[in-house]
């Protein structure tokens, strides 16, 4: 206990009860050779509505991160799944492919503690990621509107009995040579405010927000993909209940390859 206390931090790592406190995250890219600071992050934030919660985010990737997270996860592609329960279940209106990408790897470690930062006080220091996962479109494929989180909490399988839901979700675009294949929020309202701005929302987001669709009816918001920025929305509110509003897809892409990652954080809720 108190020899252990007063030891210099470098040396506390040896008590099992004291883990030393972690490295800062860095890596070395194959296509640079600086080591990289992953805190030191270049994004910036620009809020699409308030109520849910759904921020865009400027280049939460770098374009280099972007491709180097591409090539971790390229050899691993499998048809795209959904999980519940404990299993993977395929379902027709999910038609891409997916990835998981190791949490262990330098890189994917570092864009996850820019997810954890980014969050701020919304992750405890101990609830975890889910598997961060590729999800790649070919002309065509699409994902159908559905919701990130589940209607009953997850139960996780470390043999815990604690249960977890998906309490927000980023989206990152990863790979944007393709056309059409927006993801899309119909039930994210901004027209409302836009109309009362006299619709200049695509001005405004620069091209990258414009005005969704849904059965021949503007509604919601859709998001053109760029390399390296991406979408962050709650999906969950205080009491661990389930956001309708943030439902959303992935519209078919139409020529071209669309590449993105899934970062989804998870909250631990009691009982069981
Ligand atoms: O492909 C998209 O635009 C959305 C993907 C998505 O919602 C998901 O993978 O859960
Ligand atoms: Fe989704």
């Amino acid at each position: 206990g108190r020899v252990q206390q007063l030891l210099p931090a470098h040396l506390q790592g040896y008590f099992s009860s004291t883990p030393a406190a972690p490295a800062p995250a860095t890596f070395r890219s194959a296509l640079d050779p600086l080591p990289y600071n992953c805190d030191d992050h270049k994004y910036t934030t620009e809020i699409i509505s308030l109520d849910p919660l759904v921020i865009y985010i400027n280049n939460f990737t770098t374009k280099r991160e972007a491709e180097e997270l591409v090539m971790l996860g390229e050899a691993d592609f499998e048809d795209s799944f959904i999980s519940r329960d404990g299993t993977k279940h395929k379902v027709t209106g999910r038609t891409s492919s997916s990835a998981p990408l190791e949490p262990d790897l330098p890189l994917v470690t570092c864009i996850l503690s820019r997810a954890r930062k980014f969050m701020g006080t919304m992750m405890q220091p101990w609830e975890p990621f889910s598997m961060p996962q590729l999800v790649r479109y070919y002309a065509g494929q699409k994902y159908d509107l559905h919701t990130d989180y589940w209607t009953s909490h997850q139960i996780m399988n470390d043999g815990s009995g604690r249960r977890f839901n998906r309490i927000a979700s980023f989206f990152v675009f990863l790979k944007d040579n393709f056309t059409e294949g927006e993801t899309i929020f119909p039930y994210v309202d901004v027209l409302d405010k836009d109309r009362e701005r006299g619709g200049d929302l695509e001005e405004l987001f620069k091209g990258k927000v414009s005005r969704g669709m849904e059965k021949g009816e503007q509604k919601g918001v859709k998001f053109k993909p760029i390399t390296g920025n991406g979408i962050f929305w709650v999906n969950l509110d205080d009491k661990g209940v389930g956001d309708r509003r943030v439902i959303h897809g992935g519209l078919p892409v139409k020529d071209g390859v669309k590449i993105g990652m899934n970062i989804w954080p998870r909250k631990f809720y009691g009982g069981v």
